[in-house]
């Protein structure tokens, strides 16, 4: 099956469902173990990509990413473009119900030439490697004025056979309450969407908002890749 169609036939509804009430979705099998590999295997290819970043020298963590290059790779086009219509509602609604005078365009060339007016002009699709005793703090990708508030990440590699630990972590950060851990094992080719900076959440007094943030805990072992579609450009 096409990646096209593959990403036509995700119960939507059961994703936005699920990003409501928990911040966060997955979606087994979006790519082919083929894909994932192709995607790996281009790791070398310096042409690919704009910049390469060593996570320690900035105090991200331990491990190395590099942003791709426009034109994206066609898996990277096809997941960025196809996935950003089925869950712009939910971002909308998201907005709405935390009474943020934002409103998210229904396609991403309409929200890549909003960034463009921003000045925000650099691709931000990623693919990161890291190795045993790499991992990534916790963030958000924020970039710029114009942010998307949701992400995705494809695990690339199979956890517990590739290499083990590098789970994926989410912390949730609630007003006057302590920070709940969330942690995620992706399956090679699986897709995880999740709130990049915060979802609103139903209190006593109305919408109030529910920060998170994201990060990889330490690999023991093994080598873990995973591809990172943001939606909005970078300054
Ligand atoms: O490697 C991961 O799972 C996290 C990558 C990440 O932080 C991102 O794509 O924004
Ligand atoms: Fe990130």
């Amino acid at each position: 099956m096409e990646l096209q169609q593959r990403i036509a036939q995700v119960d939507w509804s059961a994703i936005a469902e699920s990003l409501n009430t928990k911040g966060y979705a997955t979606v087994p099998n979006i790519l082919s173990a083929d894909e994932c590999d192709a995607l790996v295997a281009q790791y070398g290819d310096d042409t690919s990509y704009r910049k390469t970043i060593q996570m320690e020298n900035h105090g991200y963590g331990i491990g190395q990413y590099k942003y791709y290059a426009y034109p994206l790779p066609g898996i990277v086009q096809q997941l960025r473009e196809g996935i950003y219509p089925n869950i712009a509602t939910v971002a909308n609604n998201w907005m709405k119900a935390l009474a943020i005078e934002k409103t998210f365009p229904n396609t991403l060339s309409e929200l890549t030439d909003l960034c463009h007016q921003h000045m925000q002009l650099r691709p931000t699709p990623l693919i990161l490697k890291y190795g045993q005793g790499g991992y990534n703090a916790l963030h958000q990708d924020l970039y710029g004025e114009v942010f998307f508030p949701m992400q995705t990440v494809v695990c690339l590699n199979q956890p517990g056979q590739d290499f083990k630990g590098g789970e994926f972590v989410l912390v949730e950060q609630r007003p006057r309450m302590q920070s709940k851990a969330i942690v995620l094992n992706p399956g090679k080719g699986e897709m995880l969407i999740f709130t990049t900076n915060y979802r609103p959440a139903q209190g006593a007094k109305g919408y109030h908002r529910v920060n998170m943030r994201h990060g990889v805990s330490e690999l023991r072992s093994g080598e873990r890749h995973t591809l990172g579609v943001i939606f909005h450009d970078a300054k």
